[in-house]
């Protein structure tokens, strides 16, 4: 073990691990990304299972949301983050508090990176994450970006999408999940690959024939009958490019019906991370690199750099309230506080207010009076005349 791998897991820093070792050549990370129910979990069970001879995988489940998991995991978020307790401390619901877990584990990527680090110094040759089953949490969180690009910048790194081929059936289905696929492959820039899963139910021919013949959808979309068919006939039109550079394979991660076609279709993924993708990652690092330096560095000329100006501005923290932990709050049960001062303020201005009034009336009173004396004067005198 190197000097490095046997220091305290509390000593690490993801910056300098990153910029300045560079990207290692194991273990390689598998992602597995795909929509609610379409098979994640028992996928990576059956990846593990087949990846164990040849690549020892090393298991992370980031999953904080789940019961249990069907496999071993070495890191398994739900250890660091009580998904539970976040959903009561923060008041949230279910897709909040699978977020807010996750943005709390990647405070610990610098100890997440280093683990995987040190995995595949032991002899790790592949690390396989699974996913939240709300595939937006991750694909469109900053956490989620966080864990990739942390990922592919100090390891080969690539996705692989689980689809449920039995649910794609339907032509509009099938393509919402090409389009979430799509959004994926372009957020996150890495190698994908798309796991038509369950073939053991369904033949997945239809979807790879889909894929590469237009008139065949064409066909499948006049037998729907949707409002949304023309929609969907567009949105073919526009993903061809998309299509022609789509790796499939059909499985069953229930039977393991695919898993040898599958393994190589990784290690293509693989080899096209170390082609296309590396340079661009070692790029990123080198410019990171670069600005770190900068702003590592002192200012060596502080009379030329100018003199700080205060900025007219508080820009402190307002005071947090104490008294009451709720965000949100219906009108109807916002207590009803004022400040002592206020109250003497407002009680003041009533009591002008107040006798204003009175003299108002008063003033109008004796207005009147004076009125009717003079009536009743004159009146008097018309009389006596
Ligand atoms: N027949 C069949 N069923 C499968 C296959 N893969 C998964 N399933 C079933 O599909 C259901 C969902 O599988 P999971 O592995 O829990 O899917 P997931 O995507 O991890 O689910 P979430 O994380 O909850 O979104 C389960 O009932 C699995 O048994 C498969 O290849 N064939």
């Amino acid at each position: 073990m190197s000097g490095k791998a046997a220091s305290s897991i509390d000593d690490i820093n993801l910056d300098a691990l990153v910029l300045e070792e560079g990207i290692r050549d194991a273990p390689v990370c598998i992602i597995v990304l795909g929509m609610a129910g379409s098979g994640k979990t028992t996928f990576t069970r059956s990846l593990i299972e087949h990846a164990q001879a040849k690549f020892n995988p090393y298991v992370v489940n980031l999953d904080p949301a789940c019961r249990e998991v069907p496999y071993a995991a070495h890191i398994d978020i739900r250890d660091t983050v009580n998904y539970k307790e976040v959903m009561k401390q923060y008041q949230l619901g279910p897709n909040g508090g699978i977020v807010t877990a996750l943005n709390m584990f990647t405070t610990k990527m610098p100890k997440f990176v280093e683990l995987v680090r040190r995995a595949g110094e032991r002899g790790h040759k592949w690390c396989i994450i699974d996913t939240p089953g709300q595939i937006e949490v991750f694909n469109w969180s900053a956490s989620g970006s966080i864990i990739t690009e942390g990922l592919a910048t100090m390891f080969p790194t690539i996705v692989v999408y689980v689809m449920d081929v039995v649910r794609s059936a339907c032509p509009t289905t099938f393509m919402s999940n090409m389009l979430y696929a799509c959004s994926i492959l372009y957020k996150t820039r890495l190698p994908f690959l798309v796991a038509l899963n369950k073939i053991d139910i369904k033949d997945c021919s239809f979807v790879q024939e889909w894929m590469t013949d237009f008139e065949v959808f064409q066909d499948a979309l006049e037998e729907e009958h949707s409002y949304v068919n023309n929609l969907t006939r567009t949105m073919s039109l526009t993903l061809d490019t998309f299509y022609e550079h789509l790796i499939t394979c059909g499985v069953s991660a229930k039977t393991g019906v695919g898993y040898g076609p599958l393994m190589s279709r990784i290690l293509d993924c693989v080899a096209e991370y170390e082609q296309d993708y590396k340079p661009v990652y070692e790029k990123m690092r080198l410019q990171r690199l670069a600005e770190q330096q900068v702003k590592s560095q002192p200012a060596a000329h502080i009379d030329a750099a100018g003199t700080a100006v205060p900025m007219g501005l508080d820009l402190n923290d307002p005071p947090s309230n104490t008294d009451n932990s709720i965000f949100l709050m219906a009108p109807t049960i916002v207590p009803q506080q004022m400040d002592a001062d206020e109250e003497i303020e407002s009680d003041a201005k009533s009591k002008a207010e107040e006798q204003n009034f009175q003299s108002f009336v008063q003033d109008h009173l004796n207005a009147q009076q004076i009125k009717r004396d003079r009536l009743e004067r004159n009146q008097q005198q018309q009389e006596s005349k």
